[in-house]
């Protein structure tokens, strides 16, 4: 099939190289003239290092000729930047696939709803999952799923698993999109116990109180438990939250020594979703009146600069209550 990536930073080279592999025509998108340069020589060393692209992998700057004429869409953006890119894209005939994990700013929206104001009734599919680019890069084991209308995301099934790659189908679109942009509020809360002492205990207590409150807010808004309990869910969480590569856990880390929050993207470079995907989610759940002590901890750590140490032991200090 002929495939369109739009995003090259690491997960759109990561995707470029797995379905260069599993035989599809690869094109990707970039802005970035070194990156650009670097895509021909079969590299990205810019956001996946130690990484061999193939060289059939085809970088593109004109975003009209990316999307023309292909059969798949695949969006490699940050959510923040999916409404005024997807809004240029000309093709409406494509499958468009989602990687994008998180909820607009703006609007508290997610992905597979920015896709419907900007391009009407298109064909969609949402990737998600425990999927680290660094590993997928690098043919390590795992599952995910791709979630949307099931005559789409057979087509998707089909054509992205390999045998390092396994993706089952879900249905749920919504539960799916709403757990892959809140685990990463999450991860950063995980990273912040890294950053302040490593604590295993915490680390787990935190992970198993994160599941009740995303079981909570995605419930609320129509997800499936199952959703929850599965590869989007529960898979995504723990993954995001013990990663030496996660971007969200890396921040919380950094706030947890004590780095600020400016300082820590500007050399970061790359996305951290759950910092934008925070605010969102608090104006969500403010409003929707949902319960979510530690997502609303996050959102003040990182928002109104309270100090983390202090934000775990408001936590550990609430009123005791029944677990269930
Ligand atoms: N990395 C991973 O392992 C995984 C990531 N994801 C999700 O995939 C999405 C993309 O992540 P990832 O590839 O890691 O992000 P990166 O930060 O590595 O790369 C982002 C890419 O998007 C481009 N971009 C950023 N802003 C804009 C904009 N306003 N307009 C056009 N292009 C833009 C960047 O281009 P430029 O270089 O020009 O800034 C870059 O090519 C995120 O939602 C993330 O949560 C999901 C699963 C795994
Ligand atoms: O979603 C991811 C892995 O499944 C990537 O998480 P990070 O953005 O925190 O690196």
């Amino acid at each position: 099939m002929k495939i369109a990536i739009i995003g090259s930073g690491s997960w759109g080279s990561a995707m470029a190289k797995l379905l260069s592999i599993n035989g599809h025509n690869v094109k990707i998108w970039t802005t970035d003239k070194n990156v650009y340069n670097n895509i021909l020589n079969g590299e990205n060393p810019t956001y996946l290092p130690g990484i061999s692209l193939p060289k059939s992998i085809k970088p593109m700057f004109d975003l009209d000729k990316t999307v023309e004429d292909v059969d798949i869409i695949v969006l490699a953006i940050p959510s923040q930047a999916m409404r005024e890119v997807v809004a240029k894209i000309k093709n409406r005939n494509a499958i468009f696939v989602s990687l994008a994990k998180g909820l607009e700013i703006k609007t508290g929206k997610l992905m597979n709803e920015i896709i419907k104001d900007e391009l009407g009734n298109v064909k969609y599919c949402a990737l998600s999952g425990p999927s680290h680019a660094e590993e997928v890069a690098r043919d390590i084991p795992t599952s995910i799923v791709a979630s949307g209308e099931k005559k789409v995301v057979e087509i998707i099934q089909k054509e992205f698993s390999n045998v390092s790659f396994r993706v089952y189908t879900n249905e749920d679109l919504k539960g799916v999109e709403l757990c892959g942009a809140v685990k990463n509020v999450y991860a950063i809360a995980s990273g912040v116990i890294d950053g302040i002492g490593g604590w295993d205990n915490t680390k787990a207590a935190l992970i198993t109180r994160s599941l009740v409150e995303i079981s909570r807010f995605v419930e609320a808004l129509g997800g499936k438990k199952e959703t929850i309990m599965g590869l989007a869910g529960i898979g995504d969480l723990i993954v995001t939250c013990t990663s030496q590569h996660s971007r969200n856990r890396h921040v919380g880390e950094f706030i947890g020594k004590g780095y600020s929050l400016e300082n820590i993207l500007n050399d970061l470079k790359m996305v951290a979703e759950g910092v934008y995907t925070a605010k969102a989610l608090y104006n969500n759940f403010k409003k929707e009146q949902i319960e979510m002590p530690i997502a609303e901890k996050v959102y003040k750590v990182l928002y109104e600069k309270i100090n983390p140490k202090e934000a775990i032991e408001d936590l550990m200090n609430r009123k005791l209550k029944s677990e269930n």
